[in-house]
């Protein structure tokens, strides 16, 4: 089978940045390295790393606001730096700042200015966005009065106004309340069902695992590790119970001794019934049941322990 011609293409891309001089000696922080990444149509990707790992950073080149020190990063073909590739893309910054005396609807007109359409047109364009974004009651409202979490749905409306085949979005879900990050979460699976491309970074673990069909995570500006849907499905969603004994082996489940006498068995929800049959044959209490981390959350946090001696990113370089 043939694979999909990727709409993002980035090709070992490096962004060096050199630091001020001390004594002569130029120095020179590498805050992307040998990043080599291909989104393909109708695909979402979702980017996880901690603070200062280059998340932002790479979002950057791929909508060809800095210059990379070396490596090649395209869009549906074109060179990222070329204005062509931006026709392609919807972009909503982390911390979206927008002239704070415009309305939602004089700010997504402006989204449409170069955009052939008739008035008509661009006033259903603006209202369907805004309506998506649950922010249609306050159309006409100036900026300044909005709440962070307003602000971010006016730019995430802004983003998707041109109707562009490719998302890249910084945070959606930074400053929204639950039904929001509902909300961006549902939006962005429809967007994914009308054939768009897209690309996100979050710190929210539960919901890059729920809506991406692929996710990397960044690491001191190096790719860590790439995680496709399958994979995880696959990952480990363990319970952690706690008995008060010794147990025998048991199928399904790993039992550890503790030192104070009790036991800590990691199993799988559905091995659960199975090991509680077995505490009480062994007359045994169940101290506590953890519910499973996030699997993502696990995985995350064994990346950076094993690539990292946990130094904060911002130091990397
Ligand atoms: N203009 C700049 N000048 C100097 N250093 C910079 C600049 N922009 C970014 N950096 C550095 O590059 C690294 C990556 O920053 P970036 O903003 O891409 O991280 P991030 O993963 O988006 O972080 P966060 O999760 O906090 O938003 C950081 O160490 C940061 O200090």
């Amino acid at each position: 089978m043939t694979q999909p011609h990727p709409v993002i293409q980035i090709k070992n891309l490096f962004k060096k940045l050199r630091s001020q001089e001390k004594f002569l000696i130029r120095h020179e922080r590498t805050i992307l390295s040998n990043i080599t990444l291909a989104v393909s149509r109708g695909k979402v990707l979702g980017i996880i790393g901690l603070n200062g790992a280059g998340k932002t950073t790479l979002v950057k080149h791929i909508l060809g606001l800095t210059r990379q020190s070396s490596g090649t990063v395209s869009i549906a073909g074109i060179p990222a730096d070329q204005p062509e590739a931006r026709k392609h893309l919807g972009y909503l910054p982390e911390n979206p700042y927008y002239y704070d005396h415009l309305t939602p609807e004089e700010l997504l007109s402006f989204g449409l200015c170069h955009q052939f359409l008739s008035r008509s047109e661009k006033k259903e364009r603006i209202v369907s966005c805004l309506r998506a974004v649950g922010m249609a009651h306050a159309a006409r409202k100036r900026l300044r009065t909005f709440s962070k979490g307003m602000v971010q749905r006016t730019g995430l409306a802004l983003a998707m106004v041109s109707d562009p085949d490719i998302l890249i979005l910084d945070e959606p879900m930074s400053g929204l309340d639950p039904f929001g990050r509902k909300m961006v979460a549902d939006l962005m699976l429809d967007l994914k069902q009308k054939g768009k491309t897209i690309l996100f970074c979050s710190h929210i673990l539960n919901d890059v695992e729920r809506m991406a069909d692929r996710i990397v995570i960044l690491h001191q500006g190096r790719i860590a590790k790439e995680i496709r849907k399958e994979e995880m499905a696959g990952l480990s969603g363990e319970l952690r119970v706690l008995v008060s004994g010794k147990l025998p082996p048991s199928e399904g489940a790993s039992i550890e001794a503790l030192q104070n006498g009790h036991s800590l068995v990691r199993c799988l929800p559905e091995t659960l019934p199975d090991l509680l049959h077995l505490c009480r044959r062994e007359g045994l209490e169940v101290l506590e049941i953890k519910s499973p981390e996030s699997s993502l959350e696990a995985v995350f946090s064994q990346v950076i322990a094993s690539t990292s001696t946990y130094a904060c990113a911002e130091m990397a370089g």
